[in-house]
């Protein structure tokens, strides 16, 4: 980190690590944005300025070292790499044992089915909240098969699951550029333009309907919202695990969503019970009665049915774009559906 600090123009630095603009500001130093380097623009100041600000030029370069250490050493630590996450069992709601171990590895879509009220969000709010048989359900939560250290249970910073719910109700009246690029910034991202553009893109390829950088994000529809929530959570969440609650109904590209962060080596927790997003996944848990009653691994046979699945659903957006346009839907449905 020194050498790349002291080899590096600060135009440089300040484009890689925007957050360092904060340091020169917070001392008082304004023309930062330079071709000069750290030491070059110290060597320029004025004596009088350095006697204000109370410090040598050696003390502010050491500060600036300093500072841009810890900073790159809080992005290291907030991007714990996970290999895997088990779950072990603890008892269902009457006091029966669960016995079963689950272990779910990056990369990896898991689907949560169970009658209402039968314990999923249990299930879920135990992997958030890594549990140590400190919930009611006793389970027990491991990360890299170890039990995971205070700082990773209660850290805010560090929050291990993102959240996708249904409803993204924004406040704030931002253009949907200053909302991902304040994101973006928050997250310390280095590349803040790329990134924005990128996600922007994503977001776009899995919204029905476009949008563009200038929309203001109150603006956006329902399914365009999501989309750029979904977009957001891959491509700049430091999270590994993605929670996502009713995607269905969301007129977003379900299987592009899922396929971006599957890619992004997310681990994907799914309460669904919609056919196609079901068979998706690798596995599923059944819930029963507040316990783990069944992890059903998804089947070639199930596969194969997800193809036809797939098929009839493409021909059932086209008749919804059919009702969209005024059409009426008299004609026989058996040769449309190919049945
Ligand atoms: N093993 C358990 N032991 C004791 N209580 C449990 C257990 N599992 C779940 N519960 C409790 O049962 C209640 C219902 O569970 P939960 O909200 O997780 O159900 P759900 O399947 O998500 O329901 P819905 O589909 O309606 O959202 C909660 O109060 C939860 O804490």
């Amino acid at each position: 980190m020194k050498e790349y600090i002291l080899s590096t123009t600060l135009d440089q630095i300040v484009k890689e690590h925007p957050y360092v603009e904060d340091f020169f500001i917070s001392i008082g130093i304004r023309n930062f944005h330079t071709s000069l380097t750290i030491e070059e623009l110290l060597y320029n100041l004025a004596d009088d300025f350095l006697e204000d600000c109370g410090m040598e030029r050696e003390q502010i370069l050491n500060h600036f070292i300093g500072f841009m250490e810890k900073i790159s050493e809080l992005k290291r630590q907030s991007s714990l790499t996970i290999e895997e996450i088990t779950v072990i069992g603890g008892q269902d709601k009457s006091g029966n044992h669960e016995n079963v171990t689950l272990t779910m590895k990056p990369g990896e879509i898991i689907c949560i089915v169970g009658a209402t009220g039968s314990g999923k969000s249990r299930l879920l709010a135990d992997i958030e909240c890594l549990a140590q048989k400190d919930t009611p359900t006793g389970r027990r939560v491991l990360l890299n098969g170890e039990i995971p250290p205070l700082d990773k249970r209660f850290s805010i910073e560090h929050k291990l699951v993102a959240q996708l719910s249904q409803n993204m109700n924004f406040i704030m009246d931002l253009t949907v550029e200053e909302f991902v690029t304040m994101h973006a910034e928050s997250r310390m991202v280095s590349h803040i333009d790329q990134a924005v553009q990128m996600i922007a893109q994503c977001a776009n390829e899995l919204a029905g309907e476009k949008f563009t950088m200038d929309t203001p994000v109150t603006a956006l529809s329902g399914g365009q919202s999501r989309a750029l929530m979904i977009a957001d959570t891959a491509l700049l969440s430091t999270s590994p695990i993605v929670l996502i609650d009713e995607i269905e109904n969301a007129g977003v590209d379900r299987k592009k969503a899922l396929e971006l962060l599957v890619k992004k080596e997310k681990i994907v927790l799914m309460s669904t019970h919609d056919p196609i997003l079901a068979l998706l996944g690798d596995k599923r848990i059944v819930i029963k009665n507040g316990g783990i009653s069944k992890i059903i691994e998804t089947s070639q046979v199930e596969r194969g049915n997800l193809k036809l699945l797939q098929r009839l659903d493409a021909r059932l957006v086209e008749l919804r774009n059919m009702l969209r346009r005024g059409k009426k839907i008299e004609f026989d449905a058996r040769d449309f559906f190919e049945i």
